[in-house]
């Protein structure tokens, strides 16, 4: 039976065996070889990534196949490699794109392809639009242009006969490459100075090794937990937040360490402990990030940041005259705004960044060295170093709530979501509404609340921003009762 295969906020994810069949992960593959054949850029090679999850090899090693037989050489890293990486070896092989195998932080049965295309960042929508009207075509049997024909039967989406191929595959391991790569941007030496001991949790992902590796580098004591793999991941989710990252708290305190460090499944977002066991939210760390870069680095550059992310950033660029790029939930219009407006950092509140002189990808890894290079430098915690940003420009209060709803409910609250205008929101007017991505409300005194349906899982979303604990509270309650969200 066909299956609709489509790209969501990150690429196409599915169930091991119902949706993310080998039939479709070749079909998909397809698709993504008659793209690049389209461009004429094939000969330059696509890199072929994969995390840790279940028949992870096998499903690679399918990939590669169908690119060779379109002609297309293929750089296919061996053993598990983060997104960031397989991302990285586009530029070190010079390579058309690469595809990353990965659910990311979904559940053990998910299993998801990204396709991230020669600028090494997440492909932007008018690029999968068009991988998914050639897998259209080739679902349908119809001429799909630059797809080779089988010559045996003359249909489309079969492999070519033996004797054509090329089978210019060769396995490589870009680790060495990225490690040096990221020894030029952070700064190791003060992390060698400082002495910290720090907790890592790879999380059982494909991140297993590298913090591990530079850390160790550069003299950091480590302790390293959950760094076998573990398709199940030990019973949880591979994502850095909430209660999976209880042990690494506890470690973290216990052990008297100055740093905990989380990566998601595929190693590109980010979770930080800092020592007295408290997490640090991504909206946090992107402030205290971006004032490291501008007083330590005496970096100058705009900042590129999603809807749903912390105006604090916005507070800092103003000090020193730049510019906030806003954007739609997903890091593939942060890369965009990274490269074509040089900023000098992108992030996202879901726990996503990247920094100028890197790639415009999520980066978990270059994350967490750059909160451990911040906690060397400035010999203190990240909580004692968010205490000085909140004096000079202030503190926001930021919480996202998730919110499940039948197909019904959410249909209702769409439709809701458009009219949604109210005068005032908790005593404050309202003054600007900005509609990119959902509907976000911007008061008065700067709080703000954005509603929007997730791309990734079946729920919504509601942001808040605001001055105090109260204000927030208030705002949640208030936009909860309108648009008859419950918890
Ligand atoms: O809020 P959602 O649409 O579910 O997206 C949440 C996150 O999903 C993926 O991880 C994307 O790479 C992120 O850029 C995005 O922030």
């Amino acid at each position: 039976m066909s299956h609709k295969i489509s790209f969501g906020t990150d690429g196409w994810r599915g169930i091991i065996a119902k949706d993310f069949t080998f039939d479709n992960v070749r079909l998909v593959a397809r698709a993504v070889a008659a793209y690049i054949n389209q461009l004429g850029i094939g000969k330059r090679g696509l890199v072929v990534g994969r995390d840790n999850r279940f028949l992870a090899e096998e499903f690679a090693e399918a990939v590669a196949e169908e690119f060779t037989n379109q002609d297309i050489p293929v750089f296919l890293c061996s053993g598990a490699t983060p997104t960031p990486v397989t991302a990285y070896a586009i530029k070190l092989y010079d390579a058309a794109g690469a595809v990353m195998l990965t659910a990311s932080h979904n559940p053990p049965p998910y299993n998801g392809f990204k396709f991230i295309p020669e600028y090494a960042g997440p492909a932007l929508p008018h690029i999968t639009k068009k991988i998914e009207e050639n897998i259209a075509k080739l679902q349908a049997g119809e001429p799909c242009d630059f797809y080779q024909l089988e010559p045996a039967t003359g249909r489309y989406g079969h492999l070519l006969a033996e004797e054509q191929k090329t089978c210019n595959c060769t396995e490589l391991n870009p680790f060495e490459a990225y490690i040096e790569h990221i020894s030029n941007i952070i700064d190791l030496a003060v992390i060698r100075q400082a002495g910290l001991k720090v907790v890592v949790d790879p999380m059982y992902g494909a991140g297993i090794g590298y913090l591990e590796h530079l850390l160790g580098e550069a003299g950091a004591k480590l302790e390293v937990f959950h760094n076998n793999r573990d398709p199940l991941f030990g019973g949880t989710l591979p994502e850095p937040t909430g209660h999976s990252l209880d042990e690494l708290r506890k470690r973290v305190r216990d052990g008297g360490a100055h740093l905990g460090l989380a990566l998601d499944g595929d190693a590109d977002r980010f979770g930080i402990i800092d020592a007295n066991g408290e997490y640090i939210t991504p909206n946090q760390f992107l402030p205290l990030l971006y004032y490291h870069l501008l007083t330590v680095k005496g970096w100058r550059g705009p900042v590129a940041r999603t809807v749903a992310t912390t105006h604090l950033l916005d507070r800092l660029a103003a000090r020193v005259g730049q510019q906030v790029y806003e954007s739609p939930v997903g890091f593939k219009y942060i890369g965009q705004n990274m490269l074509e407006k040089d900023c000098i950092l992108g992030g996202e509140e879901s726990g996503g960044l990247s920094i100028k002189g890197h790639i415009p990808e999520k980066d978990g890894i270059l994350a967490g060295l750059l909160a451990t290079e911040m906690v060397a430098y400035h010999q203190k915690s990240l909580t004692e170093l968010l205490q000085q940003v909140y004096t000079e420009f202030g503190q926001l209060y930021s919480e996202r709530l998730d919110i499940h709803t039948s197909l019904e409910q959410k249909e209702a609250i769409l439709s809701q979501l458009k009219d949604f205008a109210p005068q005032e929101l908790a005593g404050q007017l309202v003054t600007e509404k900005i509609t990119m991505d959902g509907t976000k409300l911007i008061l008065t005194d700067g709080a703000w609340v954005l509603i929007r349906p997730s791309g990734t899982e079946p729920l919504f979303r509601v942001y808040v921003e605001a001055n105090s604990l109260e204000q927030k509270h208030k705002l949640q309650q208030e936009v909860k009762e309108i648009l008859h969200l419950h918890t």
